[in-house]
């Protein structure tokens, strides 16, 4: 069952240093007709504090309020058509009257007062995971259907389907013994819903008595489903946080992608205030979380000083970072030093080290487990297991001619053992 995605349609536009300023985006023109983005991250963060926004780079001061004053930074996101880069700054008023379009289509929401006439919502944006081990295949085919996932060259951009049924139906046995050790699904879908009940309470207990909605991105309930919802329900300011700490275009950028032409193709979206918070590994709140329980972790050792921290976090493939300009290795390495920092203040100066996970060549975990343990370092490179995923799946591929290119792509990468999908870190996935 593959759950129909939106996958931006579009490919991405190849990456440029160059940006140009562009005054600010739609919120700040009424005009209904107004094709542009409506999703360039926006940043409500605190104190004066300099932004990275991938290559550009701006200085602001913000206001921590959402909800009062806030001071918005778009930054050029990679993908757009005309990258921009924007700040601006607006003063705790409606920009639109949504009065009217929020009463013809919204339903009563018990929960959700009113705050000088706002409805306020907030967005969860996470990447979803597969619940039963029947989802997993499908679940892989939206992931890789993803440009922002499999980054395709324009040209190449028929394949993205084709190629995604191929790597999805490869992938999944060896996915599925993973998610079958952790009890058979992933444990996302509840961790995310724990998480917006836990927000929904602390921001009540604030007075802001906001919705807030869980959107995932390859699986249930998907941002298209919560954005239904936040339409029913009326909302009139909406903030938007990804809840992954640090920005990658894969994740982050993909999500905001989907949302940015969710947005610019709905009247009611477009006519709702919103606000992005691109990423929040900075915030105190979660360097001091993740400090405490490292602290944490530390005593249950015998000698804690001696243990070394490893920091061990998702890849994404060189390119995106080289070329793409993902700010995403920056800022977890900003944050290891952060968190480090932290540590300091409580005279903890363990010696650390930052490893990404598999699949992606930014160095491995097994690269660097090699450094330390001299047997594995000699042991040979990992055999290659090809598991043909010819199925009856197969079948559903868009016609015969990107079949035979995918053919072709993939009996280049096998004999050179080199080439496209080597180059985006592919290849490792069909391992
Ligand atoms: C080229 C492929 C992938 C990129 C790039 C990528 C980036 C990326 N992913 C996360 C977080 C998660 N990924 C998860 C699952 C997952 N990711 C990929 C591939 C890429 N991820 C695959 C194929 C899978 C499925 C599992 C597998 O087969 O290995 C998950 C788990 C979701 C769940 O089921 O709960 C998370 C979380 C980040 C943070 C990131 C870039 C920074
Ligand atoms: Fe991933």
């Amino acid at each position: 069952m593959n759950t129909p995605i939106h996958a931006p349609s579009s490919s991405p536009s190849s990456s440029s240093s160059s940006y140009m300023l562009r005054p600010p985006s739609c919120l700040s023109h009424p005009s209904r007709n107004i094709k542009c983005p409506m999703l360039l991250p926006q940043a409500i963060c605190t104190s004066q504090k300099k932004y990275w926004c991938f290559r550009a780079h701006v200085e602001a001061s913000f206001n921590t309020n959402p909800l009062k004053n806030y001071t918005s930074v778009s930054c050029s996101t990679w993908w757009s058509e005309a990258q921009s880069l924007v700040s601006y700054k607006t003063h705790n008023k409606q920009l639109f009257t949504v009065g009217s379009l929020a009463t013809s289509t919204a339903q009563d929401v018990s929960d959700t007062t009113l705050i000088g006439g706002d409805k306020i919502g907030v967005l969860l944006l996470n990447l979803g995971g597969p619940e039963t081990l029947e989802d997993v295949q499908p679940f892989l085919f939206n992931l890789f259907a993803d440009p922002d996932i499999i980054r395709l060259p324009r040209i190449f951009s028929f394949l993205q389907k084709p190629l995604a049924q191929f790597v999805s139906v490869a992938r999944a046995p060896k996915s599925k013994e993973g998610y079958a050790s952790i009890g058979g699904g992933s444990p996302l879908r509840r961790m995310t819903d724990e998480q917006a009940e836990e927000l929904k309470k602390s921001l009540w207990e604030k007075n802001v008595p906001a919705k807030v909605y869980v959107g995932m991105r390859y699986w249930h309930p998907f941002t298209e489903e919560a954005i239904e919802q936040i339409k029913r329900d009326g909302i009139t300011k909406l903030v938007i946080l990804p809840l992954y700490p640090q920005f990658s275009i894969s994740t982050s950028g993909s999500s905001l992608r989907l949302l940015e032409s969710i947005f610019r193709e709905d009247e009611y979206l477009v006519n709702m205030q919103h606000t992005v918070i691109p990423s929040w590994y900075k915030r105190e709140g979660y360097i001091k979380a993740m400090a405490n329980l490292i602290e944490k972790e530390l005593k249950s050792f015998d000698c804690p000083e001696e243990v070394m921290i490893f920091f061990s976090a998702h890849g994404v493939p060189l390119a995106y970072v080289e070329e793409a300009g993902d700010p995403y290795k920056a800022e977890m390495e900003e944050c290891v030093d952060l968190i480090m920092e932290e540590l300091e203040t409580r005279k903890i100066t363990n010696a650390c080290t930052l490893a990404y996970q598999s699949l992606v060549p930014l160095g491995s975990v097994e690269e660097l487990l090699a450094a330390y343990d001299s047997q594995r370092r000699e042991l040979p490179p990992p055999v290659i297991v090809w598991e043909w995923g010819w199925t009856k799946s197969a079948e559903t591929w868009n016609g015969r001619v990107a079949m035979l290119a995918v053919l072709l792509l993939l009996s280049f990468e096998f004999t050179a053992d080199k080439g496209l999908l080597h180059q985006m870190g592919i290849w490792p996935l069909l391992r």
